[in-house]
């Protein structure tokens, strides 16, 4: 039986879902997709990956979902469109309409893995994965904001409580508006179980004393380069304890990780991140860390 359940953000990541970009994002109108000047296929293709290589590279067993040209230019940020608990998967409900076809894709790759589907969020409610993260094996957190709603948390918590879980949701900003994508993770980035790097300015306050109360270092993203990256910066994948990955360019941020005794590999990530407003976080499901 191979295995699944991924209840923590930072511990050794040996399996995760993946999609390759390939027919669907060479065919994507930016506009459509709300991708900005940066965006250019063909790169984002190759830095797609390069940092796939780092996955490889770090022994993780990659579970692919083929891009065959279905449109879905977004779905190579397979973070977003289910959850996975030791419990089974849940396939969860878009915010971005132009997303709602990519949980039944993953439900369909989960029952080829054999991976239980414990249940599915039905009528209004909406929740991306990037809006999601453990606080701990008990503890969801959720961003509600333009992706991730209340029905979406009542819903989760229905399916979960049983598994105790209990899931809460956190008012997010407005930002930069209903089009631009702001998730939860998008602020946050688990480094460790227990060392958070943050965006201070748009966390919500009641989140930022439930994580001071639970012991969490917040250690402070530099805001200049957040503006710079559209919060790129932050985005960081943590592979095992004290690894991570995240894009390059941002050497300020780079350094307070490595500060904090954190080693990081970098990739290129202009044309695939910046430009579709996804960085390595969102490009991976981890569907095992242990
Ligand atoms: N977890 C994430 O932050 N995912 C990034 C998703 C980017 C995608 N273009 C979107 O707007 O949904």
């Amino acid at each position: 039986m191979k295995e699944y359940g991924c209840q923590l953000m930072a511990k050794n990541m040996s399996r995760v879902l993946m999609r390759r970009p390939g027919k669907s994002l060479l065919q994507a109108d930016p506009a459509t997709w709300h991708y900005n000047s940066l965006f250019d296929a063909k790169k984002a293709i190759q830095q797609y990956h390069e940092f796939a290589k780092l996955i490889e590279e770090t022994g993780a067993e990659i579970c692919w979902i083929e891009d065959q040209g279905d449109g879905l230019a977004d779905a190579m940020f397979t973070r977003d469109a289910s959850l996975i608990t030791k419990a089974g998967a849940v396939p969860l409900r878009m915010g971005k309409p132009l997303r709602c076809a990519e949980p039944m894709l993953h439900k369909s790759s989960y029952e080829k893995l054999g991976i239980p589907v414990l249940g599915q969020l039905t009528g209004d409610a909406m929740i991306e994965g990037g809006d999601t993260i453990w606080l701990n094996e008990n503890t969801l957190l959720v961003g509600i904001g333009f992706r991730s709603n209340e029905e979406g948390v009542k819903q989760l918590n229905e399916l979960l409580n049983p598994h105790e879980i209990t899931v809460l949701g956190f008012d997010m900003p407005y930002w930069a508006g209903k089009e631009a994508c702001l998730h939860l993770m998008s602020v946050i980035s688990p480094l460790t179980e227990t060392a958070y790097l943050v965006h201070p300015p748009l966390i919500p306050a009641r989140l930022w004393s439930l994580l001071e109360q639970s012991g969490i270092e917040l250690i402070v993203a530099p805001a200049d380069e957040f503006e710079a990256s559209f919060g790129l910066n932050l985005n960081v994948l943590p592979t095992s304890p004290g690894q991570c990955i995240m894009i390059d360019g941002f050497l300020k941020t780079k350094k307070v990780m490595q500060d904090h005794g954190i080693s990081v590999k970098t990739f290129e990530g202009d044309a695939l991140c910046m430009a579709c407003e996804g960085g390595p976080t969102c490009l991976t499901n981890p569907i095992y860390r242990g």
